[in-house]
């Protein structure tokens, strides 16, 4: 079926359900799938040689928009509140208000730096941003096959299209959800636009009523790509869900979120840096394979 599946990389709680899923899909056809997935860390490389991939937030923490002293209280940040986003020991409830905090307080000093619109092409082109290995056959197959694909993601929505811009692979089928920012007449970041998206309240339910949500909701298989527990919502608001297949990238503290990710992703990749699984998947339930 689809032989990439038994690569070491791959986990699975139920292989038959997942093949169940796979054969359901292939029979109703591209026209009737959309991807959902996250960006940061899943489309996104997590490492390269051995160091840290940025995240959108990184690629302005670490850049040349950003002074030293606003660098620093940025690190804290980060260093104080990512391992409270990936402890999967802590209730969601005691993480929720934290990560509003996060959010707030990074974007407050972002604002700060009153960050040129005109500059954030320069800083991703100059930053390690890297989307992962195999990623424009993703983008070009779902685009050549008429499969939408819903970027939901709680990084920075203007340097997100940046990356894949400039990757050339932000085509016509590809639509962004994210925290957008809001530049005055003169171009300086005065705000962030719209309800805050962090790690924990992504839903697809926020599309409701929206141009976007008419279309999607004609497609009732959903390929859903994550890196967190968080990402797992993304598709809570599709119409009549037919058939979904859950595919998580672990990442980080493996052993620890082995257990928890198995019970919530159909396919867990093992620090596995490239888009092979997805599209390999793609290219079977698309008639490609
Ligand atoms: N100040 C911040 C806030 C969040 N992050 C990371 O960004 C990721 C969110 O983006 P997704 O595309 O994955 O939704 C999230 O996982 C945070 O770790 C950050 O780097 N800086």
């Amino acid at each position: 079926m689809v032989p990439e599946l038994n690569n070491p990389s791959v986990w699975m709680r139920n292989r038959t359900r997942v093949q169940e899923i796979i054969e359901s899909m292939r029979r109703a056809g591209p026209s009737t799938i959309q991807v959902i997935s996250d960006f940061d860390m899943t489309l996104t490389r997590f490492a390269y040689n051995g160091k840290r991939c940025p995240t959108c937030h990184n690629i302005l923490d670490n850049s040349k928009l950003i002074n030293e002293e606003c660098k620093i209280k940025l690190a804290e940040l980060l260093d104080r509140y990512y391992p409270i986003e990936i402890d999967v020991s802590r209730p969601m409830e005691e993480k929720l208000p934290l990560m509003v905090e996060w959010w707030t307080k990074a974007h407050d000093l972002l604002i700060e730096q009153k960050i040129q619109k005109d500059r954030l092409a320069v800083v991703v082109r100059e930053s390690d941003a890297m989307l992962r290995d195999g990623y424009k056959l993703f983008f070009d197959h779902l685009q050549e096959k008429g499969v939408p694909l819903l970027i939901f993601s709680a990084g920075i929505g203007d340097v997100l299209e940046e990356v894949i811009q400039q990757a050339g692979v932000f085509h016509p089928n590809v639509k962004v959800i994210s925290n957008y920012m809001d530049f005055d007449e003169t171009g300086t970041l005065q705000a962030f636009k719209g309800e805050l998206i962090h790690t924990y309240n992504k839903r697809e339910g926020a599309l409701l009523n929206t141009e976007l949500f008419q279309e999607l909701r004609t497609r009732p298989n959903v390929l859903l790509l994550g890196d967190s527990l968080g990402d797992l919502t993304m598709a809570d608001g599709v119409h009549s869900m037919e058939n979904i297949l859950k595919i998580g990238f672990l990442n980080d503290k493996v052993e620890e979120c082995k257990e928890p990710y198995l019970s919530a992703y159909d396919i867990v990749l093992e620090k596995d840096e490239t888009l092979d699984i997805p599209n390999a998947i793609l290219l079977y339930i698309t008639g490609q394979q």
